[in-house]
């Protein structure tokens, strides 16, 4: 049995992970955080969620519940997420981060962590998103050098605060890195005026912010002629918190290093 924590227990992931964990019969609600000096301390998890009571509580502090868990799950921001990769080096602990939006200098804070702590590090938990990511490989191989524009366009809710989305990142690095081509080189994260035409070897991103969307992300080859897009829809926040639950058990068996998603499902190279 994982015993798991969860931080920003009352965010929108933090609820979905207490109904993910709760479903998972090799995983154990073992504490939740909320920010100090919320108005959620004490707050019953499982009502937080909708599930009724569980009987266990929200804390303001780590330190409160550092013998009850094993794993901890992270969805909230980057600084946040960077004192709690402390904690855990600190304390022993192993960590499921899904927080996206790192700079990067917050990138190569948590990398230096990798001797010292397990963790995973994705920034979309997904099975469907890791598999998307191998057919990306595979139709940046074939495409990208034959004349096919790429583009990779992103939608979500309205209060996402970080654009383009981790995942969105992260399907352009799959295609750049397939292509021998880097993001800081040929990524476009903007075109607005006199911007005139594309370049060849761009890789272009666009970002929807709107209502309640819960994740979508197309990456687009088009050529004289023809277009082919490779499209991934979650309409549940349950698949990123399921996907989090998984990567928890399987990281508790694991030494110290930095693991992402495609370790987990057994789809890394
Ligand atoms: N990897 C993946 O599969 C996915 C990643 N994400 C990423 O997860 C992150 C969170 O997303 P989402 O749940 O929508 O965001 P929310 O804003 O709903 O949740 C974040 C929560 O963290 C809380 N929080 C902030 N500081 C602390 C602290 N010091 N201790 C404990 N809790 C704290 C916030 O509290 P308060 O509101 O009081 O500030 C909030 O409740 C984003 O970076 C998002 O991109 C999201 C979905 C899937
Ligand atoms: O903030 C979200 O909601 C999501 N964030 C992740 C990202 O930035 O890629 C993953 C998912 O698309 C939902």
């Amino acid at each position: 049995m994982t015993r798991i924590a969860i931080v920003g227990v009352a965010g929108r992931m933090g609820r979905t992970l207490v109904n993910a964990v709760q479903q998972d019969p090799q995983a154990s609600l073992a504490g939740g955080s909320v920010e100090p000096g919320s108005s959620l301390v004490g707050a019953d998890l499982g009502e937080l969620a909708g599930l009724g009571k569980l009987g266990v509580t929200a804390v303001d502090s780590l330190e409160a519940i550092v013998d009850d868990f094993d794993v901890l799950i992270d969805f909230t921001a980057p600084r946040v997420t960077l004192g709690n990769l402390a904690f855990c080096a600190e304390h022993g602990k192993r960590i499921v981060i899904g927080t996206t939006g790192l700079d990067d200098d917050e990138l190569a804070e948590l990398d230096a962590y990798r001797d010292r702590v397990p963790f995973v590090f994705a920034p979309n938990m997904s099975v469907g998103v890791n598999l998307t990511l191998k057919l990306l490989q595979t139709a940046a191989r074939a495409l990208g050098d034959e004349g096919y524009d790429i583009e990779v366009v992103e939608a979500h809710h309205r209060h996402k605060v970080d654009a383009p989305s981790g995942t969105a990142l992260k399907m352009g690095e799959v295609v750049a890195e397939s292509l021998g081509r880097t993001l800081k080189e040929h990524g476009v994260f903007e075109r607005v005026g006199q911007c005139g035409p594309r370049s060849d070897k761009e890789i272009g991103f666009a970002t929807v912010r709107a209502g309640d969307i819960v994740g979508e992300h197309t990456v687009m080859f088009a050529t004289e002629g023809e277009r082919i897009e490779i499209t991934h829809k979650a309409s549940s926040r349950m698949t990123f918190a399921k996907g989090a639950v998984r990567a928890a058990r399987w990281v508790a068996e694991r030494p110290a290093g930095r693991y992402d998603m495609q370790d987990v499902l057994g789809l890394a190279d």
